[in-house]
């Protein structure tokens, strides 16, 4: 059966142009706690590109909403000279990686984006973020032209391709969009336009909303008198979406991602949005402002607790049989296969990190079991 974006199977891993370089097979998992958002085009924020490598997974050099329309052609050619001119930026090398948001497909400078980026600085960067997916027509297209671009410029590893999730039609088509190339590496949601498209009535970047809630049943007494107190709980505007991302991204090998918190001025609250995220399945989120990305480093790297508890399952079932199979006791809890298979995402994930993280690594190596 052909798949959405009309490849037979045999077909898929199939170069799109001759001379481009072999799709991968399967996605890598490199870190990408805090993908941080700059604008080329603005000078303060380029300066800081270099100090912010050694410290934040991917940077991203955003060309889309929040550069001005009279800057998109400085913003273009500012990320060529910062890729050109950063080292430790970009490419298998990298110690963060370069990515970049091009603008909407139906913009006017996104073929110019491409047709630019891809010929310059195609050799350092790793993922191009596409706004506004609304199918796998859209990616087919960002693919397509990729590998022609690709193709000419002699690069040898394919290109990886992000799409966000911000309209009511991409969330509808999420499972095809995520299927719908081999260069698709992820999912990140965008909670400002998809809320626009949805014609949701918030006004936010990104996080809850305090009229969004539900609110405690009336209780009464043994007497029947109405209690007074009806607390209220506030809820997750984007758990739905989250959540369809997640499972859509499971099922096809790639990574979901929470995208913007916009209230800068709330550290906590946009903690809590990245936990809710990390818990769920999300790899990573959005950092918009420097002060967002220690946030996301910290969120989205298991706790001490956790590697600690996940090891010692792992420990406790291999003591059993040896082969992690089976059912054990431990701290009063059943531990068996299932549980095992959550502590082993835990337990590789905190190995990634640990491999580019030394701060970290040292954190985790130190973690001491006290079972045996
Ligand atoms: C939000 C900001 C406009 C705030 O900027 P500013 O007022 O300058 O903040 P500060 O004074 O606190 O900044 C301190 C210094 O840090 C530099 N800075 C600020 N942000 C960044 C950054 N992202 N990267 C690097 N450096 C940064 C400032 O220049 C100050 O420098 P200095 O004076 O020399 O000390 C601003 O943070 C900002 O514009 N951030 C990025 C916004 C963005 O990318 N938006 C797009 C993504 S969200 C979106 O598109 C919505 C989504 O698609 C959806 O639909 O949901
Ligand atoms: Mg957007």
């Amino acid at each position: 059966m052909p798949s959405p974006a009309g490849r037979s199977a045999k077909d898929f891993f199939r170069p799109l142009a001759v001379g481009a370089p072999e799709p991968l097979r399967e996605i890598p998992a490199r870190p990408s706690r805090a993908i941080h958002f700059f604008d080329p085009s603005n000078p303060k924020m380029a300066a800081k590109v270099p100090q912010l490598t050694g410290t934040v997974d991917v940077l991203l050099g955003n060309l889309e909403d929040a550069v001005r329309a009279d800057n998109k052609v400085a913003a273009r050619e500012s990320l060529v000279q910062i890729a050109s001119s950063t080292s430790g930026l970009g490419g298998p090398d990298g110690s963060a990686q370069l990515w970049t948001r091009i603008n909407s497909l139906d913009s006017p400078w996104v073929l110019d984006d491409l047709t630019r980026l891809i010929p310059a600085i195609g050799d350092k960067l790793d993922v191009v973020m596409v706004p506004k997916v609304q199918g796998a027509e859209d990616i087919a297209y960002v693919d397509r032209l990729l590998a022609q671009l690709e193709a000419k410029a002699g690069l040898d590893r394919p290109i990886l391709v992000h799409a966000i999730l911000e309209t009511a039609r991409g969330v509808a088509n999420v499972e095809e969009i995520c299927g719908a190339s081999p260069r698709m590496q992820g999912l990140s949601l965008g909670p400002a336009d998809l809320a626009a498209d949805r014609r949701m009535k918030t006004t936010r970047v990104g996080g809850g909303h305090p009229g969004y809630l539900v609110r405690q049943d009336p209780t009464t007494t043994s007497d029947g008198v109405l209690g007074q107190e009806r607390p209220t709980y506030q809820q997750d505007l984007w758990h739905y979406t989250i959540a369809r991302m997640v499972d859509a991204c499971a099922m096809h090998g790639i990574y979901p991602y929470y995208g913007p918190f916009g209230d800068i001025s709330d550290p906590l609250a946009c903690e809590d949005q990245f936990r809710n995220a990390f818990l769920l399945g999300c790899v990573g989120a959005w950092s918009l402002h420097p002060s967002q990305i220690e946030i996301a480093n910290r969120v989205f790297s298991p706790s001490v607790e956790d590697i600690r508890h996940a090891r010692r399952v792992v420990a406790a079932l291999n003591r059993q049989g040896g082969d992690g199979t089976g059912a054990v006791m431990l701290d009063g809890k059943m531990e068996d296969d299932a549980s095992l298979k959550q502590c082993l995402v835990l337990v590789e994930l905190a190995e990634q990190l640990a491999a580019v993280d030394p701060k970290l690594k040292e954190i985790y190596d130190a973690i001491e079991l006290t079972d045996e």
